[in-house]
């Protein structure tokens, strides 16, 4: 993304309390036009609620966001943001098409006359647009869920885990919807579990803990190097001494140390000079998942528990 985009989306200090627990805290987040945004955190990390927020479904207890450029609460910039936060439920006997049809009734006139077709072909439904949608796959009608957020257009697309429950295929097919749509210019926020897809499909993520964004940026970026030194003992364990005066070192397997942040070149001077020889230097990325899971270790046992509202942070680890 270039300079001076335009920001889709912008939270600033937004927050939510339920009582005295702090569902989202302070949270800043921004989107630019265009981009597919990932947006990860462990179970209970607040993304539901910023998602909800996002699309005037919860008011925020504090802070400020905006969407295509217009402070929130905007009930008529509604019609320009497609959700799906919760899968809808499809009438099962009516076809893939039928079912969009009918819920277009609900709400404003649809941009144009062939707006059903259209959300069907961007989500790759358009040859099974005509079968019942009892027939159709989880995938399929995860999509048909996306058609439905679709079918008018959008600028902006908020999505909560739509890639939950599909298998590989189904999530392939989703990633190549979504890529599809934002090269199309539309800007798509979505929540995921699902690292690896996360990692190939999001020109940026930002991972939040607690209510908070704790790391954010281009997936490489969120990455970290690892060097993957293969030696035969005995020089492994003399080797293993060696990188660890400079490194985090590990050991992998009986002839294998791992490096954190080892860069290939430094690593074999190193290893040279001393007359070790390794077998093998391989220099690869930590996926998004290992990153993942590193920031959010501690989310699942700590308490959220904060004070009177307009509080500081009282985040206590348990
Ligand atoms: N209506 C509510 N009343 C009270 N607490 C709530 C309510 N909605 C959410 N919370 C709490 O706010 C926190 C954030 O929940 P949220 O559903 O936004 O997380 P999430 O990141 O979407 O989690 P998940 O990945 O499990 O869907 C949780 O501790 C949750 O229990």
């Amino acid at each position: 993304m270039g300079e001076g985009v335009m920001e889709a989306i912008r939270c600033s200090g937004l927050s939510k309390r339920y009582g005295g627990t702090a569902a989202v805290d302070g949270l800043d987040l921004s989107v630019s036009a265009g981009q597919v945004y990932g947006f990860l955190g462990p179970n209970g990390a607040g993304k539901t609620t910023t998602l909800r927020m996002l699309l005037g479904l919860i008011r925020p207890t504090g802070g400020r966001a905006w969407v295509n450029g217009r402070r929130l609460p905007d009930p008529d910039g509604l019609a320009r943001v497609g959700a799906v936060i919760e899968e809808p439920a499809f009438h099962s006997w009516m076809t893939g098409r039928r079912s969009l049809e009918a819920l277009a009734w609900c709400g404003p006139p649809l941009p144009h006359a062939a707006a059903v077709s259209s959300a069907l072909d961007r989500t790759g439904l358009a040859s099974v647009a005509d079968h019942k949608v009892k027939t159709y796959s989880q995938g399929m009608r995860q999509r048909l869920a996306l058609a439905l957020a679709l079918m008018r257009a959008p600028s902006v697309v908020l999505l909560d885990e739509p890639m939950n429950g599909l298998d590989p295929a189904g999530v392939r097919e989703f990633r190549i919807s979504l890529r599809a749509l934002a090269d199309s210019g539309t800007t798509v926020l979505v929540s995921s579990h699902q690292m690896a897809e996360v990692e190939q499909l999001c020109d940026r993520v930002g991972v939040i803990k607690n209510g908070r964004m704790v790391a954010e940026g281009r997936p490489q970026d969120l990455t970290t190097a690892v060097a993957r030194v293969v030696l035969a003992p005995p020089d492994l364990e003399a080797a293993r001494e060696l990188l660890a005066r400079y490194f985090t070192v590990s050991r992998e397997g009986p002839a294998t140390l791992l490096v954190q942040d080892g860069d290939g070149r430094a690593v074999n001077e190193m290893l040279g000079r001393s007359g070790m020889w390794a077998h093998q230097i391989r220099v690869e990325r930590s996926g998004l998942e290992h990153v993942f899971l590193e920031l959010t270790r501690e989310a699942s046992h700590t308490e959220r528990r904060t004070g009177v509202e307009g509080d500081g942070d009282a985040t206590a680890a348990g």
